[in-house]
């Protein structure tokens, strides 16, 4: 087989860490091209890892970190760039196999960018589905590109449905772990601190993520995801509360059979699956012993507690650029939580308020979506969260 071409957006986080071990462990440098890999802040960490992997390319996100990375990379063959365009000038350089592991909205233009060149991307960030899915589907299938899911959930429907076909489901059920604070009595909530929410019971992942499990607000974005990339009807669509995170989704059929895909809580098996589709290779991730786990529990994802369940069946019913604003609005909660500046059950109340002032007018549901018209909603909606933040915080 030729040796792939691979580029990793958001190498230095928790997913492209992942996807670094894997690669390492099938041979690294020697079995690989590694065309480019980024990251943000943590210049050190990407250019060791483009060291290690004799990347052609390592870009940081951001300009100010530029020399700090040209640095770090002195006396390597490794060039450095930085900024937005160096992220898009990244994502045009030819490569097999694309991972998308940028945090956040961010990820959207460099992912949009490389499908245009007819890639396969393993799309880990979400946030490019639930902003504009129609647009990503569609640019890849006009350039005969390939996109692969690797949120667990959507990686486990993925390999449910392999030999199915879609019309044969009648529901696809992803589970959620509840989070940090899955236990907590419900008036607890308003006073839970950051340092509380960025603990997860069962997956170790970046601190976003980790805070939008607590809030609900991850598996709201991932009822989306599941929309925009199966096009299932949301009526179809359901979350359960799982604590064990060992079933990460189940697909029911029209003849009542449930697939479930089990697998212990490690996002290398999602990232080794993208990777090495359609075979299957060995993956170092655990493998369960049911007698010993002895019992898997679920429960009803109660919207009292996580009204993000209740405004992601809204967007999704809206669709259009609803998903945009609801993301950026998240975003933008998130960053007043982080900052404390509003509680953490107000996060909820923001969105909630930008979606309301947003769907005033039929801008959300009427405008054609086009990455533009995405980034302007994202910005709209980020100036709408800021006056809802200050309002609270006042
Ligand atoms: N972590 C997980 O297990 C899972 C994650 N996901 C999804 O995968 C994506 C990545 O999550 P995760 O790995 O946890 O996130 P992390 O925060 O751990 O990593 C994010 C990566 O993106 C970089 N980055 C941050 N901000 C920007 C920006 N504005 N522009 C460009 N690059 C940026 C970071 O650089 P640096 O750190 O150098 O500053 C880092 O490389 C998210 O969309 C998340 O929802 C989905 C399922 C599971
Ligand atoms: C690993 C992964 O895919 C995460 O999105 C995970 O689902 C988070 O756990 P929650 O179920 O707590 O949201
Ligand atoms: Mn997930």
């Amino acid at each position: 087989m030729a040796r792939r071409r691979i580029t990793i957006f958001g190498a230095t986080g928790s997913i492209g860490e992942n996807t670094v071990d894997l690669l390492t462990r099938q041979g690294g440098a020697d079995a690989y091209d590694v065309v480019a890999l980024s990251g943000g802040r943590n210049v050190a960490r990407l250019a060791e890892q483009a060291r290690a992997l004799k990347a052609d390319l390592a870009v940081t996100a951001y300009p100010e970190c530029y020399d700090d990375l040209k640095a770090a990379l002195a006396g390597s063959s490794v060039e450095a760039a930085a900024g937005t365009d160096a992220l898009a000038e990244a994502a045009d350089r030819p490569a097999d196999w694309i991972m998308s592991a940028i945090v956040g909205a961010a990820g959207l233009p460099p992912g949009m960018r490389a499908l245009k060149h007819g890639t396969t991307l393993a799309l880990a960030n979400k946030e490019s589905l639930v902003t504009a899915g129609p647009l990503l589907l569609a640019t890849a299938k006009a350039h005969g590109a390939r996109i692969l899911p690797v949120d667990s959930e959507h990686s486990a429907i993925f390999q449910a449905l392999v030999g199915e076909e879609i019309d044969a489901v009648e529901r696809i059920i992803i589970t959620a772990s509840g989070g940090a604070f899955r236990d907590w009595p419900l008036d607890a909530l308003a006073n839970a601190t950051p340092e509380q929410a960025s603990s997860h019971p069962n997956w170790d992942m970046g601190q976003r993520i980790t805070v939008d499990s607590a809030s609900m607000f991850n598996k709201a974005l991932e009822l989306i995801e599941t929309k925009e990339y199966f096009g299932v009807d949301p009526a179809r669509i359901e979350a359960v509360v799982h604590p064990e995170s060992l079933i990460h989704a189940l697909v029911g059929f029209r003849d009542g059979a449930i697939m479930a895909h089990v697998g212990p809580p490690d996002m290398r098996h999602a990232i080794g699956y993208a990777l090495n589709w359609p075979d299957r290779r060995d993956l170092p991730v655990a493998r369960l012993d049911l007698a010993q786990i002895g019992q898997l529990n679920f429960r009803p994802a109660c919207e009292k507690r996580w009204p993000a369940l209740r405004l992601a069946r809204e967007v999704m019913q809206a669709g259009g650029l609803t998903g945009a604003a609801f993301n950026a609005a998240k975003e933008a909660a998130l960053d007043a939580f982080l900052a404390r500046r509003i509680g953490f059950t107000q996060m909820a109340e923001v969105v909630e308020d930008v979606l309301g002032r947003l769907s005033r007018d039929s801008t959300l549901t009427k405008s054609p979506l086009s990455l533009e018209k995405v980034l302007e909603v994202d910005h709209l909606a980020r100036e709408a969260a800021a006056e809802a933040v200050s309002a609270l915080a006042s």
